[in-house]
């Protein structure tokens, strides 16, 4: 379902329409949003409701069943998800996808020249200097510290940011992030939420899917909700968590990672 709109940021990217059905199953079936320039878009559902069907098809690794994904008012509905980061656009994923014998730069480059297409592992074994926007991924997420710690010696809220700076190192005009907190404690969500809003002041556009609510309503600037692969709802954060109808379908039964 397309979603007017009459705010003054231009969409940077935006999904009309969208059906994602798998044989029977219609996982996402008539949605659609506008990501604004500049702006943190949430969307907000109860599990199985669609959300991330739906970042799988507005980054393309699903197939769309119908719909139409446009960034800056031009089509992409075929362009393939390993191009997506030429495009501007980034995500990270609900679990934390880290080499665990490489250490945080390491995996922040190796993450960034893979997914940019920049030659890939021969490319990176070859490097002698670190390129500028895996430093300013780092700088951005407030890494510097553990820059050269594995994985494993990492807690798990700085895993999950480690995963946002190897988005971050593509230099995406458009990030989409997969239930970032999932797992985290409320200090670890609540420094998600404020590198979220910092990279929003410095000009990122971003989507985020995520359970817990409250730190959607501090972080987002407007809401989409969604139940049954459609729309339910969508407007100011405060709003949006009072309609009778997201009460329903989604506050009256806890997300796992509502608190
Ligand atoms: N590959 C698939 N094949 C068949 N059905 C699928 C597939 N992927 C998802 N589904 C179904 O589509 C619906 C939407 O799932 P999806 O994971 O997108 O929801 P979600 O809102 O992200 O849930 P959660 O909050 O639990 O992550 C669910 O009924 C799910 O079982």
């Amino acid at each position: 379902m397309n979603t007017p709109e009459d705010a003054a940021p231009p969409a940077v990217l935006e999904a009309q329409d969208v059906a994602v059905h798998y044989g029977g199953v219609k996982a996402v079936d008539g949605f659609g949003l506008k990501l604004e320039a500049g702006r943190i878009c949430g969307i907000l559902g109860p599990n199985g409701s669609g959300k991330s069907t739906f970042l799988a098809a507005v980054t393309r690794l699903v197939p769309l069943t119908r719909g139409r994904l446009m960034l800056d008012g031009e089509e992409y509905h075929n362009t393939p998800a390993a191009s997506l980061a030429h495009r501007g656009v980034a995500r990270t994923f609900q679990t934390v996808r880290l080499l665990p014998d490489l250490t945080v730069l390491e995996n922040i480059q190796l993450g960034a020249d893979l997914r940019a297409g920049g030659g890939g592992v021969k490319q990176w074994f070859r490097r002698t200097a670190v390129p500028e926007a895996v430093e300013e991924a780092i700088e951005r997420t407030g890494l510097g510290a553990v820059r050269s710690a594995r994985p494993g010696e990492l807690s798990y809220g700085m895993a999950r940011r480690v995963e946002i700076a190897r988005a971050l190192a593509t230099r995406p005009r458009v990030l989409l992030l997969d239930e970032p907190t999932a797992g985290m404690n409320q200090a670890e969500r609540r420094e998600v939420s404020q590198l979220m809003q910092k990279l929003r002041d410095e000009g990122l556009t971003q989507l985020l899917v995520e359970h817990d609510v409250p730190m959607m309503v501090d972080t987002c600037d407007r809401l989409v909700a969604m139940k049954s692969g459609e729309l339910v709802t969508e407007g100011a954060p405060a709003e949006v968590v009072r309609d009778p109808a997201v009460q329903e379908a989604y506050l009256g039964k806890r997300g796992r990672n509502h608190a």
